[in-house]
This record gives C-alpha cells, structure tokens and sequence, in this order.
C-alpha cells in the first residue's frame, strides 16, 4: 500500500510560519483515511496510528513484531551495563574504521533494519528523508533542523561488518542512564532484573554517582547509534549548532524527553535543548509511515547542507 502527503503543504505560504497548522494528511491509495490529530508542537498533524494499525510505541500489543521488540528490549536491559559503556565509548572514540561522506553513510542505511522499532520496518534512509522532510515543511528556515533530521540515526551503521557488526541490543532502541538507579518508565523494565549493575548498590539510588544538576555530558547513557553519532559529529568538528547535537545524542533518551525521568541530572543548557528535542521528536515518531521520499528529487538540497555543516570526508 502507497501513502502520500498532500502536496499542498508546499506551498510556501502555508509552511511561512511554525505556529502554523497546517493540512496535510496521510492518504492510502485505497481510500483508506489515516486519523491525525494535533499534538500541539509546531503545527505538526500526527497520525494516530502506526502502520501497522497499532498506536504508536505501544510496546505491549499482542502481534509478534511485539514478540521480537519485546526480545530486543530483554537482552538490551541484560547487557547493556556502565563498564560496557565506557568501554564502547573509548572504542568508538578512536574513530579508526573507515573514512567516507555523510551522504555516502544515508547510502549505507538502505541495509539497515531496526528490529527494535514497533512502527517501522523500512530501511532506514527512508525514515531519515522522511523525518526530515516532515520538519522542513513545518521549519523551512532551520537548516540546521533539517539536517539533524537527517542524519540523527545514521549511526545504525554499527550494525554493518565494517562498523564492528554489533548486536541490534547495542545499537538501536530508546536509551536510558547507568550508574544511577532504573526508573519505571524505562521499556519492558522488568528485565533489568538479570542486569548485573543491579548488584552494584552504588548504582541503586536516584542519583547514583552522580550528583543533582551535573549535566547529561557528565551522565554514561547506554550505547547505541545516538552517542556513536555524536561522537562522530563533534570529533570532525560539525559546525551544526548545540541543540542539533543534543538531538543526536539524546533523541532515544524517551525516559527523559517522554516521561520526564532523570531532570534532576541536568543542568541549564540542557534544559534549553531539551526545548528542541522535543520539538525534534514529533517528527522522528510521527513521521514514520509508508509514505516514499523521491531520493534524488530531494537529494541536491541536502547535499548543499551537508557542505554547509561537515567536511568532505568524516571519519567513523
Ligand atoms: O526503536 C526506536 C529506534 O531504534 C529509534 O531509532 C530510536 O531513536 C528510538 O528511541 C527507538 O525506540
Ligand atoms: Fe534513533
Ligand atoms: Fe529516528
């Protein structure tokens, strides 16, 4: 089934202005209507249902993509612990695999699929211009938006050989802190239970080593495609501005930017990015859908970002 948004969001006079609300909708081509409604950020209409007929991020659903997200989420929560982290982090820090463009990266997307994702089961590039086109519409003047968009999951390409080839748990998947204790609202909780920081009693208190207000920068997050591409990003020093970098790191972080978990660790500045990631999240969650982009009709303008925010070549 093809879904198409109306064209007439295009239009710039209808897109001129964020407050404004405007009418595109999803259309199957076999008449069949996808409900919106408002979610009140940005003007930004969201479905109310996934593609697969299910509302989204509904992680307890009887269907056996469940089945699979659920088994995801059970070894991410096993083995996902503060030492394994650290040890990622300096791993990847050293940015030693290979060397290539940001567009060539969205090409490598075409293999990757997230088995975490109850909403989508396309490759991925096809999320990232579909994310980023929907954020375009409706913040045609934020560039820097707009390329976030793009490359905020790129990250995923962990998952292929050449980037160490790691398991779905360590890659993709909404994230959450170590070192402090596990808060409630954190996905299919309960299979923290076989964790081992959980024997740490450092780790048990709600700020575990950590003190109040340290600033997520200082916080171990699990590992995955938010932190990688971060680190990418800043250590061929992007010149995107602080809040398309607190996107990329923290746009999994669901625990914190959903449900509120976690505030007591920020400080200041995070506060005021946190702004733009809310914003940020509309799109990256209500964007996904069957809906095709035209790569190459859209492909010119973001390469011009991409000149525009990073060197030619990045190493990864
Ligand atoms: O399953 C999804 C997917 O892996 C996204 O890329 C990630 O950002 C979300 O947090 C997660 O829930
Ligand atoms: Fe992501
Ligand atoms: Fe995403």
């Amino acid at each position: 089934m093809t879904v198409c948004f109306d064209q007439s969001v295009q239009d710039p006079q209808l897109v001129d202005n964020k407050n404004h609300c405007n009418t595109h909708e999803l259309v199957l081509e076999e008449g069949f209507m996808v409900p919106h409604h408002n979610v009140g950020t940005g003007g930004f209409d969201a479905p109310e249902i996934n593609a697969f007929g299910h509302t989204f991020r509904d992680y307890d659903v009887e269907s056996e993509r469940q089945k699979q997200v659920e088994e995801f989420y059970r070894m991410n929560h096993i083995y996902q612990t503060y030492d394994y982290v650290k040890k990622m982090r300096e791993e990847y820090k050293k940015l030693d695999k290979l060397e290539m463009s940001i567009w060539e990266c969205c090409e490598l997307l075409n293999e990757v699929v997230d088995e975490s994702d109850p909403d989508l089961d396309e490759p991925q590039i096809e999320h990232l211009l579909q994310t980023a086109e929907a954020i375009r519409k409706d913040y045609p003047d934020e560039d820097w938006l707009h390329l976030t968009a793009l490359i905020h999951d790129l990250g995923k390409v962990l998952l292929l050989p050449r980037f160490g080839e790691l398991p779905q748990w360590a890659v993709v998947g909404d994230t959450h802190p170590l070192g402090c204790a596990f808060d409630d609202s954190i996905v299919h909780h309960k299979y923290f239970k076989e964790n081992p920081d959980m024997n740490n009693p450092a780790y048990q208190t709600k700020n575990g080593i950590y003190s109040e207000g340290c600033g997520l920068e200082n916080v171990m997050i699990s590992w995955g495609h938010d932190d990688y591409m971060y680190l990418v990003a800043k250590e061929n020093g992007t010149t995107l501005p602080q809040a398309g970098l607190f996107i990329i790191r923290y746009h999994s972080f669901y625990p914190l930017h959903r449900s509120g978990a976690y505030k007591h660790l920020m400080n200041e500045e995070d506060a005021e990015n946190l702004k733009w990631l809310q914003i940020f999240n509309k799109y990256d969650l209500y964007s996904k859908s069957k809906v095709r982009v035209d790569v190459e009709k859209v492909k010119p303008y973001y390469m011009s970002l991409i000149a525009k925010y990073f060197p030619e070549k990045l190493r990864w």
